[in-house]
């Protein structure tokens, strides 16, 4: 196939103005946007600022004991990995569970029963320690360790879905009831009429196949829908920024033309279509990261630490990867994807070209435009295929996980701390439901977001902070605390399991195009 995007030649001049890497003037604007944002944020005493080493950073400005909140994120975008949507009922806005516990669990067993599949293999994401509570409680153990489900009733699960059964004690956990989607796809629901508003402006009406929808694409869409739940999600996630883009840019637009009705044309706003997309592709753009050609060489030095070969060879290979990050820093460009995702180990690096040309054709048989032919609904540059790849790119090293806590564990481990009497009681109705849930019965919440000032901090493998869930954070926001405490100094998180050997953690890292230099790998270096 000549993967060639029918609007990445006709509009390069447009598409470069829109990835082109911001210039020290609007570097700058750019940390007036940060600043705007920790303003709105539950955080403060924090600010972006550019450090000339590692890019931009977040830094504290004030002091954070250890244990304490340094910031709450709220995602640009984000979405539910398609494999946990048979597992978990998420608002598909604020990404907390809905509905009720009878519901939600029901609804899993349901679909199970149908023979749709999450995780059903013994994937519980619950700690050993509740695993034995459970296992020894029920004695249900399988000779793998996995608990051997006992289904339920087709009836049992019925009733549990439609709410006909109560089970003991589910008021002290009540969740929002679920509202569907003003498209009435069926697939989406929210917590709120707000969230489902919220959505439906920012993402949802580009993107939503249900009947109250205008999108004469439905089945390129569901094509789209399809071939990305088969694949990744990522690229369902790059649809909604397109989306995101689309509908901030036709706000602009109609905000524009009503101020222009309203003091006369000539004396309106007269921004040009362009600068109004510009404007609405800011906070996307925002996520931007510096290209390096130092990739491929810093990646070969870790495939070298990875597979032992000898330090010299690897020093001398960090050496040329040092030498190109230097050059590179005066040429600094945006990230594709197809140029930015690490080369998996069993690819050769003679392969390389060709692994990278095979991953650009895939973002070009997956590419949004293509598939809905917006291009020619929308005439909008923003569905080109650099920019999708640039999206893409963006979030492979920006991203970070989406996990929102299950009720459904609480409620269970609720029913486990009762008074003796009480737990016999309500084990009675609550023993089956567990047998038919197995291992998984307290499945979390599991997506990928961007979120746009966590995705400014830098990785340390001595961190002083870390996303870590509260009890209280039970919905999609980033929570980053401070692991020690922070005195007006770099807030850095850890990318990676930082008590893994330093091998093992410099070739993670070359995933993100990076070679660390931290405290603590210049110390296990020597
Ligand atoms: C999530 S972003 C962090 C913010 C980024 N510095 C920026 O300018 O937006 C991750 C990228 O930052 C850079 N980075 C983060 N930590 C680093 C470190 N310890 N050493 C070198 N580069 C680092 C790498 O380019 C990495 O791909």
């Amino acid at each position: 196939m000549d993967s060639i995007c029918p609007l990445d030649i006709q509009h390069s001049d447009k598409i470069s103005a829109l990835l082109k890497p911001p210039s020290s003037l609007q570097v700058q604007a750019s940390f007036e946007y940060f600043d705007q944002l920790v303003k709105t944020k539950q955080c403060h005493g924090l600010k972006v600022k550019q450090d000339g080493v590692h890019g931009k950073g977040v830094y504290a400005e004030t002091d954070f004991n250890e244990g304490e909140l340094v910031l709450k994120d709220e995602m640009l975008v984000g979405a539910q990995h398609s494999s946990n949507k048979v597992d978990c009922l998420v608002c598909s806005y604020c990404f907390c569970f809905i509905g009720s516990i009878e519901l939600q669990i029901g609804r899993k067993l349901y679909l199970h029963d149908l023979g749709l599949s999450g995780r059903m293999d013994c994937a519980a994401e619950s700690s050993d320690e509740e695993d034995d509570l459970f296992n020894e409680d029920l004695g249900q153990c399988s000779s793998s360790g996995a608990k051997k489900k006992i289904p339920l009733p087709k009836e049992a699960v019925e009733s549990l879905m439609n709410g006909h059964i109560e089970l003991p004690y589910s008021n002290k956990f009540s969740l929002s009831s679920a509202v569907p989607c003003p498209g009435k796809c069926g697939e989406t629901y929210y917590c709120s009429e707000l969230c489902a508003d919220a959505d439906w402006e920012s993402f949802h009406s580009l993107l939503c196949v249900g009947e109250n929808t205008g999108t004469p694409t439905k089945e390129a869409l569901l094509k789209f829908v399809q071939h990305a739940d088969g694949t990744n999600d990522i690229f369902y996630l790059a649809a909604k920024a397109i989306s995101f883009t689309v509908l901030r840019y036709r706000k602009l637009k109609a905000a524009q033309f009503q101020e222009q009705k309203e003091h006369d044309a000539q004396d309106g706003n007269d921004n040009s279509d362009f600068s109004l997309l510009l404007q609405a592709w800011r906070p996307v753009s925002m996520g931007y990261k510096r290209s390096s050609k130092a990739r491929t060489a810093l990646k070969f030095h870790c495939v070298s630490v990875r597979h032992g070969l000898d330090m010299s060879d690897a020093a001398r290979y960090a050496r040329v990867a040092a030498l190109v990050f230097a050059s590179a820093s005066t040429s600094v460009s945006v990230l594709v994807w197809w140029e930015c995702v690490a080369l998996p180990d069993d690819v050769d690096c003679c392969d390389e070209e060709s692994f990278r040309g095979q991953i650009r054709e895939l973002a070009f048989e997956f590419n949004f435009c293509y598939l809905l032919n917006f291009e020619i609904l929308f005439k909008c540059v923003v569905f080109s295929l650099e920019i999708y790849g640039h999206i893409i790119g963006m979030f492979e090293l920006n991203n970070l996980d989406l996990v929102v806590a299950s009720p459904v564990e609480d409620y269970f481990l609720y029913i486990d701390d009762l008074q003796q009497v009480d737990k016999e009681q309500a084990e009675r109705t609550t023993r089956p439901v567990l047998d038919a849930l197995g291992d998984e019965y307290s499945m979390c919440c599991q997506g990928s977001a961007f979120f746009p000032l966590q995705s400014c901090m830098n990785h340390s493998c001595r961190p002083n902070a870390k996303a870590f869930k509260r009890e209280e954070d039970r919905d999609g926001q980033a929570t980053i605390i401070a692991v020690r405490r922070i005195s007006e100094e770099e807030v850095t998180i850890s990318y990676i399991d930082e008590d893994l050997p330093f091998k093992e953690r410099q070739a993670l890292l070359a995933d993100y195009g990076f070679k660390c230099m931290c405290s603590k790998c210049v110390e296990e270096e020597l």
